[in-house]
């Protein structure tokens, strides 16, 4: 490999790398269009370098392999039979160059990369005692708004939780998750939550995927009527986000469209969406995820950071990266660790007044509690494995 890739200072080898599945409840059940997790599958890596400096990462998906062709076991799997031998004796100061690295050898396998890569930069900012929004060229904002999602499948259950969370300043932007039921129920499940929360709450829609176009040019102009000002992914392909965008007063967002900067190319080229949802794992990385935010801005298309509902670790590691962000119009959804009952980390996440605060501490700035850890790692903890393992409940 080239030298002007590696960093000048004497090289810092990955001499190990350590997967792990770690399963966690979640506080209630979480229904999607496309499933309904009780839980949630965390695949954690952790590189070991030959100075003693560690890093760690995460690859999390929605309901097995409910959501994307990545699981939590097939990440694993990829890195400890593909990465590793890649990765091993690497610099793992040139983080960029081991990525290009893994590009050259592996397709795809987004979600895996991007825990690895934020492994690489957590372990890079604790030898350079900097926070990886400072590696990744510096943070706009040292905290970020979050929206919370509803999504148990009940309205009067929504609301509730929703009047839960204004009171308590935890959330004021609402995420609904819809499609499971037909566009007449789920207009009128909306319409009931907006009427509830007035101009106290902010409401948004999250389709993911099931929506015909027809469906859609019915739905999101009767969504708009109700007062919601966002539908994320009402229709699976581009071409139609594409006809629909632009034809009602709401704004159409890309999720499971946008995955990574080509993607982000072909959809503002399509002028195919209003705002662009960004997640560090379908953008295949911390500094993809930056290239997906440059398209986007250039396009004059608005920013949201989205999330895959990871646990800790992947949450912060995307709010390293969206802090970097120079627009972030909509905010972002990193609540992923609330939804879960368990704490992993020493010190819990601090969520006040709407906002996530951005840890400063080196790399990612968070710290593991090793035995809470080891507690749910799938390998140690017996009970949990076989029900945690089957999340995805059929559609
Ligand atoms: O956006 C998605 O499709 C995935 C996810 C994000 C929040 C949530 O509740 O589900
Ligand atoms: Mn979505």
């Amino acid at each position: 490999m080239p030298h002007d890739h590696y960093s000048t200072t004497a090289p810092v080898l990955i001499e190990q790398v350590e997967t792990f599945i770690v399963d966690l409840p979640t506080i209630r059940p979480h229904q999607l269009s496309m499933a309904i997790m009780q839980g949630q599958s965390l695949m954690l890596v952790r590189l070991r370098c030959s100075d003693g400096s560690v890093g760690i990462g995460e690859g999390t998906t929605i309901g097995g392999l409910a959501y994307g062709g990545e699981s939590p076991e097939g990440m694993k799997l990829a890195i400890d039979t593909y990465f590793a031998p890649l990765l091993i004796g690497q610099n793992a100061n040139a983080v960029p160059a081991v990525m290009a690295r893994l590009h050259k050898a592996i397709r795809d396998n987004r979600f895996a990369k991007c825990a690895v890569e934020t492994a690489l930069f957590d372990a890079l900012g604790h030898r350079l005692g900097l926070p990886i929004s400072q590696l990744l060229g510096g943070s706009y904002r040292d905290s970020l708004p979050v929206a919370w999602t509803l999504a148990s499948g009940d309205t009067g259950r929504d609301i509730e939780e929703a009047e839960q969370m204004l009171a308590q300043r935890r959330h004021q932007i609402f995420k609904l998750k819809i499609g499971r039921r037909s566009v007449a129920q789920d207009v009128a499940h909306v319409a009931a939550i907006k009427k509830a929360l007035g101009e106290r709450g902010q409401v948004r829609v999250d389709v993911n995927m099931a929506w015909s176009e027809l469906q859609a040019r019915h739905g999101l102009a009767a969504l708009a009527d109700a007062g919601c000002e966002l539908a994320e992914q009402p229709v699976a392909s581009a071409e139609a986000l594409a006809r629909l965008r632009g034809r009602y007063p709401i704004a159409i967002m890309a999720d499971e469209s946008l995955v990574g900067p080509g993607s982000a190319m072909d959809l503002a080229r399509a002028q195919a969406a209003d705002v662009f949802a960004i997640k560090i794992e379908q953008s295949g990385g911390l500094q993809a995820a930056q290239h997906v935010a440059a398209i986007g801005d250039a396009a004059g298309i608005e920013l949201y950071g989205g999330t895959m509902l990871e646990g800790a670790i992947g949450t912060i590691a995307s709010a390293h990266a969206f802090a970097t962000f120079r627009q972030l119009q909509w905010g972002t959804e990193l609540f992923g660790p609330l939804l879960l009952t368990e704490e992993i980390l020493q010190q819990p996440l601090q969520y006040q007044d709407f906002q996530l605060r951005i840890p400063q501490g080196p790399g990612l700035g968070i710290a593991l509690d090793e035995e809470r850890i080891e507690h749910f790692r799938r390998d140690r903890s017996r009970s949990a494995s076989v029900s945690m393992g089957a999340t995805a409940n059929a559609v």
